[in-house]
């Protein structure tokens, strides 16, 4: 049985006075696809926030890759937290910030036209991110996410703007990213996509 990638132990977080998370206790394998569901302001987000080294425990630990979460560069190249929309380079277009990760990643998990095809994202290829939908533009952020090697992927709520014909294809790439070996844990209100998953159910405090 392989070391957890991802632990929490008695993870309590307090905001403005309040508990948003009370002793949470988590262990997740290498390869998992955790789900984590419930209600709005169960404290989804506020858990990824913390696993990403963002929002400080007020009591508990939190283990990612063996350590605590730290703001370094050799946490950021393992791990990805997508949460609010990216900023764009207003000059560039969908195929260029796909290049952009490309130049600065060595060992790519995929081509820029594996991407935009994967992301159904080739018709737009050319296409500059204020002129696409909002949903397009979640697909590239994904793309971007999914294209760059990584271990562990911290995704808040990714199915968000997706139409119901993507939101399959975005649970099978991120089985193809677990199958690889890959962690995923995700906020998420999609049952479908939480039923392809381990889920954590969270209700809040
Ligand atoms: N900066 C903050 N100051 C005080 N309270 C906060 C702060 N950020 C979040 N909260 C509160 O913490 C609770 C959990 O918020 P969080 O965003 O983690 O919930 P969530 O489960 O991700 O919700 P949603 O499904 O709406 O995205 C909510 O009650 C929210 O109001």
């Amino acid at each position: 049985m392989c070391d957890p990638l991802v632990t929490t132990t008695g993870l309590t977080v307090e905001l403005g006075g309040n508990p948003v998370l009370t002793g949470l206790t988590l262990s997740v394998r290498p390869g998992e696809l955790v789900a984590v569901v419930g209600e709005n302001g169960a404290g989804k987000s506020t858990l990824l926030r913390c696993l990403a080294g963002l929002q400080p425990p007020t009591s508990g630990e939190v283990t990612v890759l063996g350590a605590a979460p730290a703001d370094t560069a050799a946490f950021w190249e393992q791990v990805v937290l997508t949460a609010e929309e990216p900023a764009w380079y207003p000059g560039l277009t969908v195929r260029e910030h796909l290049g952009l990760v490309l130049a600065v990643h060595s060992s790519p998990r995929m081509s820029t036209a594996a991407a935009l095809e994967s992301f159904a994202l080739t018709a737009r290829a050319d296409a500059v991110p204020a002129s696409l939908s909002t949903g397009q533009r979640q697909r590239l952020s994904l793309a971007a996410t999914l294209l760059r090697p990584s271990r562990l992927l911290l995704l808040d709520e990714p199915e968000r703007g997706l139409d119901a014909d993507f939101r399959p294809r975005l649970g099978a790439l991120l089985e193809e990213y677990t199958g690889a070996g890959g962690t995923v844990i995700m906020a998420t209100h999609d049952p479908a996509l939480a039923a392809r998953a381990r889920r954590l159910s969270m209700v809040p405090a």
